[in-house]
């Protein structure tokens, strides 16, 4: 297997259960419900994407051929901070196109915590620690359990009560961040306190400036 990887960063975990955790973060390349391209968005499934995962021209990305050359660059990122703490988050674009069980043994024997940031369209392949789905409209969602469910909120045609049945142990709405951003978080604020099964999921690294 091969991976095509946008960037590879050291940053602070800035979203949902594992927040404030120090985290290598692996982007791969390419999504299924949008090209990336901004003359695609309005056609896209997925309209509202606040990353660039195009290309492999990042800081730390690449082509890498073989997975042990894509864990080894992901412990190298993690550098010799303690590695008691060893923590990587698997996002894009959307991850679950390339992430396979080779990639996941080889940094499980390197003492990694997996993380997985995912769009819930594929299914996730055995051995992830903390899986976060973040369903979006018009896509068919086949990763039906995990860790947290993430919902970028609002967005048209989703209502957040469509997926608290499912296998969670957490539920979060994220105000989606766009030019009506004060909007929904108000409405995200007012959603969680009617229906307190669902908390207020902010992006923090945003907030405080850090990639
Ligand atoms: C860029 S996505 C990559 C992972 C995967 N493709 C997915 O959608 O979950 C990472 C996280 O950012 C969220 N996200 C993307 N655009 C956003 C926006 N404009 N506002 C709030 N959250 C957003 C996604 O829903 C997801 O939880
Ligand atoms: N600091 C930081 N935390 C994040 N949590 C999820 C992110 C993502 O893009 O998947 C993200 C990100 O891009 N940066
Ligand atoms: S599914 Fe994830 S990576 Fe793909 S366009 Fe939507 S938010 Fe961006
Ligand atoms: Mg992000």
């Amino acid at each position: 297997m091969s991976y095509a990887v946008k960037e590879i960063f050291l940053t602070l975990q800035g979203e949902g259960g594992q927040i404030g955790r120090t985290a290598v973060f692996c982007r791969f390349a390419g999504c299924n419900l949008w090209s990336g391209q901004e003359a695609d968005r309005t056609k896209a499934i997925c309209q509202f994407c606040d990353t660039d995962f195009v290309g492999v021209d990042g800081i730390g990305g690449g082509r890498f051929t073989e997975a042990d050359q894509l864990a080894d660059a992901i412990e190298q990122c993690w550098g010799d901070i303690d590695p008691s703490c060893r923590f990587v988050v698997f996002t894009g674009g959307e991850p679950l196109l390339q992430l396979d069980g080779e990639l996941i043994d080889l940094l499980k024997k390197k003492g990694f915590f997996i993380a997985v940031e995912t769009n819930g369209t594929l299914v996730a392949p055995q051995g992830i620690d903390w899986i976060c789905v973040s369903p979006k409209a018009g896509s068919t969602l086949l990763q039906r359990s995990g860790k947290e469910l993430k919902l970028v909120y609002p967005q048209d045609g989703l209502d957040p009560q469509d997926f608290v049945g499912l296998d969670f142990a957490v539920f979060r709405l994220q105000p989606k961040d766009d030019k009506n951003k004060h909007e929904h978080l108000q409405k995200a604020i007012e959603y969680c306190q009617k229906n307190p099964k669902w908390h207020l999921s902010l992006q923090t690294h945003k907030l405080i400036g850090i990639p």
